[in-house]
């Protein structure tokens, strides 16, 4: 199917060379910067091409949490070192980031670390307990508590600067995908102060306190820019904002009390001109207003199938997803029909604008031959 153009679209936003970083900076008379220049060595990757809507040799794969415990490799150099601890060592992230790239041979990298730690870089006693996921000690619950939610500054996480620097140098064409937790995201867990189903003390807040409500995602949406800035300025040439539990809000509450802050974010790292991909669990519902949040790849779980994602999404944005992660502890001949049955949906797009990912993160029990065998099928039936 041809890709659909609507007048007035965003339809060649990513599709001429203007846009690259490295050309901006020249044209407005600048010296590129140098994580312009290091982009431009992925900017011809089919991956970020295919962010950019542009003709792929190939649908690029990566996975969604592909750095991490279904390796044995990544177990191995974890050994004793607690998870916040490894992502302050530039070394450790380097080598984590790159073990999938090596074993899977998956068209990006995502960089190791987690959505919690800026949370960290500006005072919040934050921990990552195994099997549990992250837990805040004193909870944000009142404006006087807001206090403790100072704007992360350029020079607070010299250890990411680092450690993006030394991989964009080894990854060579291979992008490397920046990433942060979405304002809402972030919230529920300093609300709750650890992971919840229910997200309860966290929508009390937002429908009875309004205010403050606001006040935090503001907030938390200057942290959050702030992140993807270090990331992207040390030469990440992607970003992923995920707000991986929106999905459990409705529509209007989503327009009204989530999109202001997620806007925020993307338009503050929107002058960069990297791809900017926006991520939710059970999102079907919100998939439009997250692409007009600033999206320019909207992710997408298993629950859409591509084709229906598109109509919602609307045009002039790239998809990514959208397998069931599940449907890696089938036989792989299951795997196939189901990977299959993506790369069709996706032909809604046309040539271009997919990139195949899970529709959520990598399971710790599954697999990684599973992973490789998925990524060379990937390849090989979407070579054009
Ligand atoms: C919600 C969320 C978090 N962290 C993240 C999200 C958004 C993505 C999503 O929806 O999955 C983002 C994240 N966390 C991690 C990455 C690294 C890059 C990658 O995707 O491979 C990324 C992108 C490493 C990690 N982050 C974490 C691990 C596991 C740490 C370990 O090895 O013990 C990794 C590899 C810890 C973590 N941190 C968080 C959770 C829920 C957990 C898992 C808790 C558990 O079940 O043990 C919060």
């Amino acid at each position: 199917m041809p890709l659909r153009a609507r007048p007035g679209a965003r339809a060649k936003i990513w599709t001429v060379s203007e846009t690259s970083a490295a050309t901006a900076a020249a044209q407005s008379g600048q010296q590129p910067s140098h994580a312009a220049v290091r982009q431009g060595a992925a900017y011809d990757s089919a991956f970020l091409r295919a962010a950019r809507r542009e003709p792929v040799p190939h649908t690029p794969v990566w996975f969604m949490r592909q750095a991490g415990r279904s390796l044995p490799e990544y177990l191995k150099v974890r050994e004793g070192i607690p998870m916040l601890e490894s992502c302050m060592r530039p070394e450790l992230v380097k080598e984590i980031t790159l073990q999938p790239v090596r074993r899977h041979k998956v068209d990006a990298a995502i960089f190791f670390s987690d959505i919690v730690v800026p949370l960290k870089a500006v005072g919040i006693d934050v921990d990552i307990k195994p099997g549990v996921g992250p837990v805040i000690a004193d909870p944000i619950r009142s404006f006087e508590d807001l206090q403790r939610l100072r704007p992360l500054e350029p020079d607070d996480m010299p250890y990411i600067t680092e450690a993006v620097g030394l991989l964009v140098d080894e990854l060579g064409s291979t992008p490397l995908i920046g990433f942060a937790g979405a304002p809402f995201t972030l919230a529920s867990y300093l609300v709750e102060g650890g992971p919840s189903k229910s997200h309860e003390k966290t929508k009390a807040m937002m429908y009875g306190e309004p205010e403050l409500w606001a006040a935090l995602v503001d907030r938390l949406a200057d942290i959050t820019a702030g992140f993807l800035k270090i990331q992207i300025e040390a030469g990440a040439s992607a970003i992923q904002l995920f707000d991986s539990w929106v999905g459990a809000l409705a529509p209007d509450d989503y327009r009204r009390s989530v999109m202001p802050a997620s806007t925020k974010v993307f338009d503050a790292v929107a002058p960069y001109g990297v791809p900017r991909i926006h991520f939710g669990v059970g999102t079907g519902e919100l998939l439009g207003l997250m692409g007009q949040a600033g999206a320019d790849v909207v992710g997408v779980d298993w629950r859409v199938p591509l084709n229906v994602a598109a109509e919602r999404v609307g045009p002039g944005k790239a998809l990514q997803g959208n397998l069931d992660p599940a449907v890696l502890f089938a036989p792989t001949q299951a795997v196939e029909t189901k990977a299959r049955e993506v790369l069709h949906a996706a032909q809604a797009l046309g040539d271009s604008g997919h990139i195949f990912n899970l529709g959520h993160g990598v399971m710790p029990s599954m697999d990684p031959d599973a992973l490789t065998r998925l990524v060379a099928f990937v390849h090989e039936a979407s070579a054009r």
